[in-house]
């Protein structure tokens, strides 16, 4: 298990060739890019969350059947900041990492304020996200790395707020023919309101006048949706959308900002201040995307957590979504390192099955509809929203299918009715053992599975000219606990689910089963043959077709999250060293009932900070 998920990963900087058996079809050409995390170590210091890991960059490039594997850490600031120091200096999602422990009582009262609303990592290890023709590493917080697919070398810094007022957004995009991406971000605590928005990078216009210049410049927001709670948005991984929707869910696993905010001086991780509010109920969120408006209609159902939306699509004047529900956020809880040992089987129980559900929501709702009426007659689910008063709808779930994750679709149906599912497949523990294509129309299944392996994400890869929507082949990168087994690259007939190649290589590869991977384009056809450099080595630079897809993801706590400092003359000071508000605010933001008081308290701290800030030069 060790080997798996906590030791740290050697990079492979130059290409290696894969042992291929069988055959690969030779449409198949491009660069498949992934992402995940590869070091849990710096130094002595060692992170608590698998989720905090070093993004670790992956290549696989396919070309006349020949498959050729590189992998390259991202240089972050966040990474070289920690191999310079050699201890890990900067916070992730579940280690709070404290960088100056010799700072003087100024300086650390500066520090402690800017982690009011921190300054997060840009450790971009959940996805690679495409726009235009560049390439980005992505994780949940403001900032992305421009990367080579090519080489795999990490380029600029983009800091999303720059554009659009966002301190988190998510890793999952979409994209629309054109090359549009949609995204969605949260504005906390921004002129006194916390909200979601949609923000939408343009496509850059083929010899147009933008042509050359980072699409980024040019994104807008699209719409934004308020918070219900202004200091407790809720955290979510990804979104759906439809020809003319976005589909939205506020759900009750929630970011606790006060709790944020004091998080640093309390010594607590950003993962200690999500939680799910079982007492809460799911709103569900539906954006017309022709007025860029939430449509009338307030659309709810029970509490439950989703991280991963599989598609949506419009029906008969209905909305049909289907998304991989959880009873609680416990998830996120298994992939603390302490648990991911040999006993990772019973430490690592799912509290609830990963369970893909559609819902379906009446875009019209009859005024004159009878309060607890069924406003859904399509035949085709059995799904049902209940009208209530006040223009509310109460959605209920059809169950499609218990035991799966990860799903990935023939994205050209994204948005689009739709059949197969192919994901992961789980049961109990959150690592998958299998590869299933689930048939939504006729409610079957096909499995892929070989004994210790564990498969990542499988991505579809349409064939040219495909009519069917499951006409094309499955990817998947699978690493075995079997120390006699190498790491490979599976390729399935995604119609039939049969093994069409494996390419194989000798090299440690991390762990990619729970990944969030996503493809940004097939790089199929010769137009999109890289040049070769040299014979035998695979090319830094020609394909513009490439697909891409990132790779992921996620015990009870350990029992601390706070790093601790390194030994040494200095550590970090007791409270005696501590500034005297944000020690209130902690104890505050604890045992207050009185979250006004918190919230007027939350925002002297800011002013105190923006008063520091601007006298920072002083320290
Ligand atoms: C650093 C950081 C965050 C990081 C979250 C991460 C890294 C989530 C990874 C999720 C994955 C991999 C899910 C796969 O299904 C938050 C909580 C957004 C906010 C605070 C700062
Ligand atoms: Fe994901």
């Amino acid at each position: 298990m060790e080997i798996i998920f906590g030791r740290n990963k050697k990079e492979q900087l130059e290409p290696v060739r894969a042992r291929v058996t069988g055959k690969i079809p030779a449409w198949l050409q491009g660069i498949l890019l992934r992402n995940g995390p590869g070091m849990h170590t710096v130094g002595e210091t060692r992170y608590n969350h698998w989720f905090d890991g070093l993004a670790l960059l992956h290549s696989f490039t396919i070309r006349d059947g020949e498959v050729y594997y590189r992998s390259k850490y991202l240089r972050s600031d966040t990474y070289t900041a920690n191999i310079e120091a050699n201890r890990i200096v900067v916070s992730e999602f579940g280690t709070m990492a404290y960088p100056d422990p010799c700072k003087n009582i100024f300086s650390k009262a500066f520090s402690y304020l800017s982690h009011t609303i921190p300054d997060f990592t840009d450790n971009c290890l959940i996805n690679i996200m495409r726009c235009g023709e560049d390439f980005y590493a992505t994780t949940e917080t403001s900032y992305i790395r421009r990367i080579n697919p090519q080489t795999l070398e990490t380029l600029e810094k983009v800091d999303f707020r720059k554009y659009v007022a966002v301190n988190l957004a998510t890793s999952h995009p979409h994209y629309d023919a054109a090359g549009n991406v949609l995204n969605v971000g949260t504005s906390i605590v921004d002129k006194g309101k916390t909200k979601y928005v949609i923000f939408k990078i343009p496509a850059p216009v083929p010899g147009g006048r933008k042509e050359g210049r980072s699409p980024l410049k040019d994104t807008e927001v699209f719409c934004s949706i308020a918070a219900h709670s202004l200091l407790s948005p809720s955290y979510y991984h990804s979104f759906g959308v439809t020809e003319n929707y976005i589909i939205f869910l506020e759900q009750p696993f929630k970011l606790d900002i006060l709790k944020m905010a004091t998080a640093y001086i309390r010594g607590v991780s950003w993962a200690s201040c999500l939680a799910f509010h079982g007492e809460d109920k799911t709103h569900i969120h539906i954006i017309d995307r022709r007025t860029r408006k939430p449509v009338p209609t307030k659309y709810h159902t029970d509490p439950m957590v989703v991280f991963h939306h599989v598609n949506a699509y419009e029906e008969d004047g209905c909305l049909l979504f289907d998304v991989i529900t959880y009873e609680d956020g416990s998830l996120y809880q298994l992939f603390y390192l302490a648990n991911l040992n040999e006993d990772f089987k019973e430490n690592s129980r799912l509290t609830s099955m990963p369970t893909l559900k559609r819902f379906v929501l009446p875009l019209h709702v009859d005024k004159n509809a009878e309060v607890g009426s069924n406003l859904i007659k399509l035949s085709s689910t059995t799904a049902r929203a209940l009208k209530e008063k006040d223009d509310q709808v109460y959605c209920q779930p059809e169950l499609l299918y218990e035991g799966l994750e990860l799903p990935h679709i023939n994205y050209a149906h994204n948005g689009q009715p739709y059949r197969y599912v192919f994901a992961a497949a789980v049961q109990w523990s959150p690592i998958p053992t299998k590869i299933i294509k689930y048939d939504i129309l006729t409610k079957s299944f096909l499995m892929w599975r070989e004994e210790h392996c564990w498969p990542a994400e499988p991505l579809f890869v349409p064939t040219p000219g495909a009519k069917d929507e499951d006409d094309g082949i499955i990817l998947s990168a699978i690493v075995s606990t079997d120390p006699q087994k190498s790491p490979f690259l599976l390729v399935l007939d995604a119609r039939t689910f049969t093994e069409l190649a494996s390419a194989s290589v000798d090299v440690e590869m991390h762990l990619i089963s729970m990944g969030c991977s996503s493809q940004m384009q097939a790089g199929t056809g010769k137009q999109a043959l890289p040049r070769r450099r040299r014979p035998g080595l695979p090319p830094d630079g020609g394909p513009k077709n490439l697909t891409a897809w990132r790779l992921w993801s996620w015990g009870p706590a350990p029992p601390s999250s706070r790093l601790s400092p390194p030994r040494g003359r200095c550590r970090r000071g007791g409270p005696s060293f501590h500034f005297a508000l944000i020690l209130s605010a902690a104890a505050l933001s604890q045992h207050s009932e009185n979250r006004t008081h918190l919230y007027l308290f939350f925002h002297f701290i800011l002013a105190v900070r923006t008063l520091l800030e601007s006298q920072s030069n002083i320290y």
